[in-house]
């Protein structure tokens, strides 16, 4: 098996990197502070694989955090916006791609007007004061581990990189501005149910992940998100399905394929990013046309952006949409099942205790529970240590793996027999790297 154990170029890259920027990353899921060692730098990527600066090769489970759903350097996504790119990088004008990213998207999903932003975190940020100027109210209801990005109201008891580094709290969030934040238990009725109760006349929306994915991966029970906008109608609040991570990955239409359409109900607002733009920053909010013409210029809600609807980034976005057909999905849901079953085999045979969690396409481990996770209280009850020597024993092996416990691992449409056997070769060692790990090491 070829072996990956050094990384001169990377070490030197991390060095200088902390001398300019906190932490030496620009994103702190980035860092490897939940698994000890150097972050690796990557030089380039082409379908499933990663090269980093010192030429060792992977097979890449992280896919930038969900958006390479084709795999990396696909050539017609490249030949797309290379052609964009000649035309000129962004014009502060409307322009024809995003019409055509905005008609895919309200062709895909159950909205009816989308608004184009450049970042997840805009968009749910957009959403809530979109949702607040709407209702006239100001409270708004989360889930414990789920994350929306860096919004300072939903940054309370987030998941991904905030229980990665285990962050109480986010200095620099005054407290009037969480005061309006309702936290509750993933998957909890009882506690949604009290909440609006409560507070029923004066929650402006609900924001949920539309299956939680940054807790490691938990989804909604049957039925949740359903009764979820029911409350949310009943209470004459809002709900948010945040489709950021799940959004044109786990179905064409997102985890609203999953768990809407059939059942004729829809939220009032979605949130998207990650895929839909093909690589580059693109994200959107969109949903009800007379809760979208609430925003300037038609209505008075304020929201705006310079690079909002990018012509390289919408263009990068269009092509991996158009891309993204039957035959792409049922190619990422094959190679995630047979993913998933390769996992489990090693860590049965290694006799590591683990619950194996998916939403669609999308999973992970929850090490050492011997029962489903439901919510964040149940994540953060497992042995999230025993990750340590499973990721540098599969990076060792080239494979890479998202840097926590707390994080999902994404497929590509790219990973193909040769990524799979790779990744194969690496789990035994892997899994009896796990089933051997104290909370020392
Ligand atoms: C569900 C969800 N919402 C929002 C965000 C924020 O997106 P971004 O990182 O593009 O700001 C993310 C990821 O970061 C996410 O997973
Ligand atoms: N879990 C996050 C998004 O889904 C990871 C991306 C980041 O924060 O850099």
């Amino acid at each position: 098996m070829e072996r990956v154990t050094s990384h001169p170029a990377s070490q030197g890259l991390f060095d200088r990197a902390r001398q300019v920027s906190p932490g030496g990353v620009n994103s702190p899921v980035r860092a490897f502070r939940a698994v000890g060692g150097t972050p690796i730098f990557m030089r380039s990527g082409s379908g499933a694989w990663l090269t980093d600066v010192d030429g060792n090769r992977y097979v890449d489970l992280v896919g930038s955090w969900g958006p390479m759903l084709l795999g990396h350097a696909h050539p017609e996504v490249l030949a797309a916006v290379a052609e964009a790119v000649g035309r000129g990088t962004s014009f502060g004008t409307p322009s024809e791609p995003e019409v055509l990213l905005a008609e895919e998207i309200v062709g895909r999903t159950p909205v009816e007007s989308v608004r184009l932003v450049s970042s997840g975190t805009e968009a749910t940020m957009s959403a809530i004061r979109l949702a607040r100027g709407f209702t006239g109210r100001d409270k708004i209801v989360k889930f414990a581990g789920c994350y929306h990005g860096h919004v300072d109201a939903l940054l309370a008891e987030a998941g991904s990189g905030v229980v990665t580094l285990g962050l109480p709290e986010t200095p620099g969030v005054p407290a009037h501005v969480t005061a309006d934040t309702i936290v509750l238990p993933y998957n909890d009725r009882a506690a949604v149910e009290a909440a609006f109760e409560q507070y029923g006349d004066q929650i402006a929306c609900l924001i949920t992940e539309a299956a939680a994915g940054n807790m490691g991966v938990v989804p909604p029970e049957p039925g949740f998100n359903r009764f979820l906008a029911e409350t949310c109608r009943k209470h004459g609040a809002l709900f948010i399905s945040d489709e950021v991570m799940t959004g044109f990955r786990v179905t064409r239409s997102g985890h609203w394929g999953l768990d809407g359409e059939p059942e004729g109900w829809r939220p009032d607002l979605l949130t998207f990013g990650k895929v839909m733009g093909g690589g580059f920053p693109a994200a959107a909010f969109g949903g009800r046309r007379d809760v979208m013409e609430q925003l300037a210029p038609v209505g008075p809600v304020y929201q705006a952006g310079t690079l909002s609807g990018n012509p390289i980034a919408t263009t990068a976005g269009l092509t991996t949409l158009r891309l993204a057909d039957t035959e792409a999905y049922a190619r990422l849901d094959d190679a995630s099942a047979q993913l998933q079953r390769l996992v489990a085999e090693a860590l049965d045979a290694a006799g590591v205790t683990y619950a194996l969690q998916s939403a669609g396409n999308m999973f992970s481990v929850f090490w050492g529970v011997d029962k489903p996770v439901t919510d964040f209280a149940g994540a953060q009850a497992q042995e999230a240590w025993r990750y340590r020597p499973f990721f540098h024993a599969m990076l060792d092996a080239g494979v890479y793996l998202p840097p926590s416990a707390y994080e999902c691992w994404f497929v590509s449409a790219a990973h193909d027999s040769e990524a799979l056997s790779r990744i194969a070769e690496a789990l035994p060692a892997a899994a009896r790297a796990a089933a051997q790990a104290t909370p020392e090491n």
